[in-house]
């Protein structure tokens, strides 16, 4: 990793030996300006389209066409039994076994139903931890939930703030403030990835000390599930959802999974909002009284699946193993992230011009890196997208570059270096 070089016949020996290399052509690439494939590094909000979409849903729609309500039980993939196609791809994707994990709904509302069932404060033991500068989506389901419980969320909820001069948490506070609040902490949910930051959090370490403070411990995997290794089962998370159209490719407002630990699989007693899908499916079609939930993850639906979301969720997961799964693919994202980060280096800028927040240990990031542009972010940005390098600007002042290792290449980092380099040098 010490010898990389920024020269475009450097990446194209790297690219030439990836093994991943040829899972770019499975994508549609959004065109540069200038009419050449962009380097697209937005994978972090948007992943790109698979080739393989536009015909998973067009079986769909044949089903439909040709079927009609008899889709439910007949043609390619009946839809009554759509949604477990997913389960094994799924449990594989983020360290699961199969009945921990379900696909359905969308992000935040997965993140509602799971704090319903894990969150449930008492007089004594009310406080919920969260990153501070969360997803906004994220603050306001907890303040609501907070709300819901008839709680003042500046009282229930505790922010992780960094240190003084610092950018990012450090692991050994995060796990004294989880001490520190003892018996009032309820839960913990925080980012697997801070999506501001590109920060990864340690979660076997902080699941640990949330159960030892009796506290019960979630994650959203927003920007972590198809990005980093998980392990969710051996960690003993309590529970976890993330959406797919990041780096899971599955298209705009795609569907979303949850993960809920086995030991929760039996417990019909859990609180939890409920609808006919999470029901029993021996008898769910017998439209009788009293909910029973189904075992696991499962027990959480509320309604029937969503096919078309999840054709496209299929094709995309499908790719990633296809692909060798997510230890193939995070080899390749260490080697590509730390190329970027070498070519940012290399252009020397000082601190109060531009500075990379995001960490540099392997182990506390995934494949983002976050640009802090102290001066001009804005018009980097601008320089970076007519040169055809798709990144994305958050507010206040950050930059993120996310090249992902299913569809990007050794060449994209070295080309977006390369505008980098052009940019600083009109700087200068
Ligand atoms: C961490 C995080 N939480 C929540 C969301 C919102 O997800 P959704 O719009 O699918 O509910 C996003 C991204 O949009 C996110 O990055
Ligand atoms: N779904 C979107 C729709 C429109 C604009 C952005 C998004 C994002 O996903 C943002 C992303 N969560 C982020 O990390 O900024």
């Amino acid at each position: 990793m010490t010898s990389f070089q920024p020269t475009a016949e450097f990446a194209a020996e790297l690219d030439a030996q990836d093994a991943l290399r040829d899972f770019r052509n499975r994508f549609h690439i959004p065109l540069a300006p200038n009419g050449q494939p962009s380097v697209y590094f937005c994978g972090n909000s948007l992943g790109l389209q698979p080739k393989a979409a536009r015909a998973a849903v067009e079986q769909e729609f044949d089903s439909w066409e040709k079927l009609g309500v008899e889709g439910h039980f007949h043609g390619t993939s009946p839809w009554m039994h759509y949604h477990e196609t997913l389960s094994d791809s799924t449990a594989r994707l983020v360290g699961a076994k199969p009945v921990e994990v379900v696909v359905m709904n969308n992000l935040t509302t997965n993140l509602h139903l799971l704090l319903v069932s894990f969150y449930q404060p008492t007089a004594t033991r009310y406080k919920v931890l969260m990153e501070g500068g969360a997803f906004p989506s994220d603050q306001y389901a907890l303040e609501s939930q907070v709300k819901l419980h008839g709680l003042a969320p500046d009282e229930a909820i505790v922010e992780l703030r960094p240190r003084a001069g610092e950018h990012t948490l450090r692991t050994e506070d995060i796990l004294a403030t989880i001490q520190e609040l003892g018996d009032s902490l309820a839960t913990v949910i925080l980012g697997g990835v801070n999506y501001y930051t590109g920060q990864a959090f340690d979660m076997a370490a902080i699941t640990r000390a949330g159960h030892a403070v009796g506290a019960m411990v979630g994650f959203d995997l927003a920007h972590a599930a198809g990005n980093l290794l998980l392990e969710l089962h051996d960690w003993d998370v309590d529970f976890a959802c993330w959406c797919s159209y990041k780096y899971l490719n599955s298209g705009p407002g795609g569907t979303s999974g949850v993960f809920v630990h086995e030991r929760f699989a039996n417990r019909p007693d859990l609180l939890r909002l409920a609808g006919w899908w999470g029901h029993d499916p021996a008898d769910r079609f017998q439209m009788k009284k009293g909910f029973r939930p189904m075992a696991g993850a499962a027990g959480w639906q509320l309604s029937n699946a969503q096919i078309f979301p999840m054709a496209i969720h299929r094709a995309a997961l499908a790719l990633v193993d296809e692909a060798g799964g997510m230890p193939a693919l995070r080899r390749k994202s260490e080697q590509l992230t730390a190329y970027l980060e070498y070519l940012v280096h290399r252009l020397e800028l000082p601190a109060e011009v531009l500075e990379i927040i995001t960490p540099a240990e392997p182990a506390a990031r995934g494949c983002q890196l976050s640009m802090l542009v102290h001066q001009n972010g804005r018009q980097l940005f601008d320089f970076l997208a007519a040169a055809g390098v798709i990144a994305d600007w958050r507010e206040p002042n950050v930059i993120r570059l996310a090249p992902v290792p299913l569809y990007n290449s050794f060449g994209d980092v070295q080309r977006a270096g390369q505008v980098l380099a052009e940019w600083a040098g009109k700087a200068k």
